[in-house]
């Protein structure tokens, strides 16, 4: 587990979890990043006779990869609040579509990003999927604040804010595409919104050209028995059959949320070697229903971990979120051995990382991946004593002791400090949108 270069920072903390493989707690064990990348992961000890720059050392915390929010829609942090305790077709519907022709445009996701970017990095997320308008603003935000992101390109049959109608953004997509087809922490995809806001025609498109630029294909599919039932009447069909006609699952795949699932959903997700994002505090806060995780998961399907958006979670609290899809995997399997805390942490970093397609770069600590990591102070009175420093992580700790948080080797949080964003601002920021929206919506 090493390689000869010089490191530029070795990190020793009390405890390692690589993630992979599957199931190991490292005690005692030092891990070494020189550039962007892990350059050494060895035992104490032996890592010390390595020449490093800096040397940090963690007694009692435990290091682990990036969690990676696999999706979300940044900018709707501005919203967060702004309609609770509804069901998703209301409050899409009649609270937040009307809310967004209203409100969003260019400076509304820039101070939104921003506001969910350093939110997220505070949590321990180094890297996040999206889904939401004016994607080119999205992007500048994650270049500056030195995150990771896979931005999809929205997708939706009316008039958006940003694009008059599918061809237009269909053409930002590509010119998005094209812009940072090289950037180091940016990739791009396709987002078309749901099954029942994107017709043949145009999913037909998408798929045309995800194919052509090899690129994902993010959407909204089975959210809700009124989605299913609304795709039966029309099209005789459930959502995930007719995309499957259409030819649009594949390894690139990932569909969001899926609480409505029969065997025959599950037989096509496995044959096309779909990921599923799961979002169980979206799911349980908007009623939508309950994603059979163990029953995925047993069956070989890909799970990863989402928040969705601020305004039906309402937090970026991607540890959170785990817990909640162990707690709530327990539950729905009736089977108290349903994902484990291992399996749950798994699901939040490398499952995360495989569903945006990025397995071979992030998701675990191994020599030669990306050094996007984080680390968890275990001291808390909470988080005593220590079995099994994962258990903690995923059952007791809060998201107040993820300390230090690396992406590309780059530090971005210093015990609990955003090193490239300011707090105060983004948070003046937040509050201007609120006063402004509030006085016309009151
Ligand atoms: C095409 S940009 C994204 C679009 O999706 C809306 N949205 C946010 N959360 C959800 C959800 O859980 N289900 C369906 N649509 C959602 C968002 O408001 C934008 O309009
Ligand atoms: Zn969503």
């Amino acid at each position: 587990m090493t390689s000869q270069a010089h490191l530029d920072l070795l990190i020793l903390p009390r405890w390692l979890v690589p993630v992979e493989p599957a199931g190991v707690v490292l005690s005692h064990y030092a891990l070494g990043i020189s550039g962007d990348k892990i350059s050494l992961i060895a035992p104490r000890e032996q890592a010390l006779k390595h020449p490093a720059t800096q040397v940090l050392e963690l007694r009692e915390s435990l290091l682990i990869p990036g969690l990676v929010n696999a999706h979300g829609h940044a900018a709707m942090s501005l919203f967060r609040g702004l309609a609770d305790d509804l069901p998703l077709h209301t409050w899409l519907q009649e609270h937040i579509w009307p809310a967004e022709s209203k409100w969003v445009n260019e400076h509304f996701v820039q101070d939104g990003a921003e506001l969910a970017i350093a939110e997220q990095l505070l949590n321990g997320i180094t890297c996040f999927s999206d889904m939401y308008f004016y994607p080119e603003i999205l992007c500048q935000q994650v270049h500056h604040s030195g995150i990771r992101a896979q931005i999809n390109m929205p997708i939706i049959d009316f008039p958006m804010p940003g694009a008059r109608d599918t061809d237009e953004a269909i053409r930002q997509g590509l010119s998005l595409f094209d812009d940072f087809k090289h950037h180091p922490r940016i990739q791009i995809g396709f987002g078309p919104h749901a099954p029942y806001t994107a017709n043949d025609e145009n999913l037909s498109k998408v798929l045309t050209l995800a194919n052509q630029l090899d690129i994902p294909i993010q959407m909204h599919v089975h959210e809700s028995a009124h989605e299913v039932q609304e795709s039966l009447d029309k099209y005789g069909q459930r959502p995930l059959a007719r995309l499957a006609k259409l030819g649009l699952l594949g390894p690139r795949f990932q569909a969001v949320h899926m609480t409505q699932v029969n065997n025959e959903d599950i037989e096509l997700l496995v044959q096309n070697n779909c990921s599923v994002i799961h979002c169980p505090e979206s799911n349980l806060k908007l009623a939508s229903g309950f994603c059979p995780v163990e029953r995925l998961w047993q069956a070989g399907v890909n799970v990863a971990i989402g928040t969705d958006g601020a305004a039906s979670n309402n937090n970026l609290n991607l540890l959170e979120e785990t817990r909640t899809a162990a707690l709530l995997a327990k539950a729905v399997a009736n089977d108290a051995s349903a994902l484990n805390a291992h399996q749950a942490l798994r699901m939040a970093t490398l499952n995360g990382a495989r569903a945006l397609g990025m397995e071979e770069l992030v998701g675990s600590l191994e020599v030669g991946k990306l050094a996007d990591l984080l680390s968890v102070n275990l001291s808390a009175l909470a988080t005593q004593p220590v079995y099994d420093p994962v258990s903690q992580l995923i059952y007791a700790a809060s998201s107040e002791q993820v300390e230090h948080v690396w992406v590309g080797g780059k530090q971005l949080l210093a015990n609990r400090q955003l090193l490239r964003m300011n707090t105060q601002e983004i948070k003046h920021k937040a509050m201007f949108w609120q006063e402004k929206i509030s006085k016309t919506n009151n």
